[in-house]
């Protein structure tokens, strides 16, 4: 089977596909080559009240039931998802651009792992008994309510799930507003959902840019917000939700360090720094774009690396022996552009790619940067795309230094043979998902999330249940109730 990229209606509310074509027109592109495949509406206010109200009468009943009922749920949507693995990730890469190669094996399949987890851990979840000496008391796991969650454009179909699936299992309704640069598969999640037993009104898509998602932020009956964004946008929508003590949980950019050290294995080291730049053409959070490079290893790393990156098979995604595609917008190819006209003004030596791929699509060259410093623009802001910053660095506790030194704090990876070492200096990172000898594996069995400006919370593994749910204490008293009066 293949999907049609032109979805049957712009939202998913209530069970159904709803439309409003008051909403502002926005065109999906396919960023391989610029052809337009699909159009939708942002959501007006009716939208917006409709997801909300039907959210909100859904969630009451559906948290009343068992964790296990509530789990069926999530695990029979994760066998449709890799039933349908095929066609849900040719339209990922009609959505995005990310080759086939890539999104057979990662997005749709990264969200099934989510909903099987946290289908399989609904069950799990109990509160505690707590023995007060004669008196005692328990506590209880309670849904929050209505979440809203809101995408970046890099894993339409991952963010949708891996914020869907916990707030699901946890008892709670979500609303999923997509980015408006690639607002279809998330409405494919919310068909899914409903295939496989989920009542209508706790799973809602709706489509819109900043506008529509702070609409949901501000409202009153949402009671807590998961974004994926940038930094600027996170402080914007973490603001917006204290007005109303709203939860949150904020997955932010980054601009992470991966250090190599010179006893490290030279292919894969080449490998991880390849993994940390280059997978998705460069549009991944945590990638590792700082990468500190220990002066005996750096020629042989350089050469190894051009080596490498000159097999990069760059093309059609739709190719799956491609293995490099464009980025997911034009705008965003014109920043990152813009960021290697920085970096050759700044005087970074370019030692491979720098340019734009001309046709169509919005292709860029992998590009790497050697002779970095610390203090140039392609070493302190997150660029968004496949533009490697290689520095050059002598001494561990110097580098862990220069590592540190960023606003943000998502990921680090280091690359070394001495295994005290790694520890050592992963200990010292200021991160919140770090790599030995490996680079952006995000199983969902592990937390994944930032310190520092890089976001609040984690998602994925258990730890994500906190993050969806609230303790109750209830404490019982055996005896008599002695009072002052
Ligand atoms: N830490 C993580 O897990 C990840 C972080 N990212 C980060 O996302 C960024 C790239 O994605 P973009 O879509 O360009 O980010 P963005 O910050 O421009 O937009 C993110 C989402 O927020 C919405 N939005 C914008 N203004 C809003 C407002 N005032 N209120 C509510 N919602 C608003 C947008 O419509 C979009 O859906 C990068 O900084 C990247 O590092 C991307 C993927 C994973």
């Amino acid at each position: 089977m293949a999907y049609n990229t032109q979805p049957t209606a712009s939202h998913f509310v209530n069970g159904t596909y709803l439309e409003d074509t008051d909403g502002e027109l926005i065109e999906v592109v396919y960023p391989a080559t610029g052809a337009v495949i699909a159009r939708v509406h942002a959501a007006t206010p009716a939208v917006v009240a409709a997801a909300i109200s039907s959210a909100k009468a859904a969630q009451k009943e559906w948290a009343t039931k068992s964790g296990t009922e509530r789990g069926r749920v999530l695990r029979r949507a994760a066998d449709i998802m890799r039933e349908r693995n095929h066609a849900l990730s040719q339209l990922e890469t009609y959505d995005t651009g990310k080759p086939m190669s890539e999104t057979l094996y990662v997005d749709a399949t990264s969200g099934a792992d989510a909903l099987e987890y946290f289908g399989g851990l609904a069950g799990a979840l109990t509160g505690e008994h707590v023995n007060l000496g004669g008196d005692w008391g328990y506590t209880v796991r309670e849904a929050l309510g209505v979440c809203v969650g809101i995408g970046a454009w890099n894993y339409p179909t991952q963010i949708a799930c891996w914020k869907g699936a916990p707030a699901l299992a946890c008892g709670n309704a979500m609303i999923f507003k997509p980015s408006e640069t690639t607002p279809l598969c998330a409405l494919k999640v919310a068909e899914i959902l409903v295939e496989a037993g989920l009542p209508a009104g706790l799973y809602n898509v709706i489509q819109g840019a900043g506008a529509v998602g702070a609409a949901l932020v501000t409202d009153p009956d949402v009671d807590k917000v998961s974004l994926t964004g940038s930094v600027p946008t996170g402080r914007k929508v973490y603001a917006a939700a204290a007005d109303s003590m709203k939860h949150v949980t904020m997955e932010l950019g980054g601009k992470s360090p991966l250090i190599i050290f010179d006893d490290a294995d030279l292919e894969n080291a080449v490998g991880g720094a390849i993994l940390a730049n280059f997978y998705s053409s460069g549009q991944v959070c945590s990638n590792g774009t700082r990468v500190f490079v220990q002066k005996g290893i750096k020629e042989a790393f350089l050469k190894r690396l051009a080596e490498r990156l000159a097999t990069a098979k760059i093309g059609d995604p739709m190719d799956e022996t491609v293995n490099f595609g464009p980025m997911t917008s034009q705008h965003q190819r014109e920043i990152v552009m813009s960021y290697i006209a920085k970096g050759k003004e700044e005087g970074a030596r370019l030692v491979f790619g720098g340019a734009k791929i001309e046709g169509d699509g919005f292709f860029i060259q992998p590009t790497v940067f050697a002779d970095v410093k610390d203090d140039m623009v392609i070493a302190r802001e997150e660029i968004f795309g496949p533009v490697m910053a290689v520095l050059d660095f002598e001494d561990e506790e110097d580098v862990i230094a220069r590592a540190n030194d960023t606003e943000f704090g998502l990921s680090a990876g280091v690359f070394t043979s001495d295994l005290t070492r790694g520890h050592r200096v992963i200990g010292l990172m200021e991160a919140g998902s770090c790599f030995l000898n490996s680079y952006n594996d995000a199983p969902v069995e592990m937390p994944f999330g930032g310190s520092k400006m890089s976001g609040v919370g984690r998602e994925n593994a258990k730890v994500a249940i906190e993050h969806y749910s609230q303790v109750k204490s209830v404490y019982v008293r055996m005896g008599d109730v002695e009072s002052p009066f």
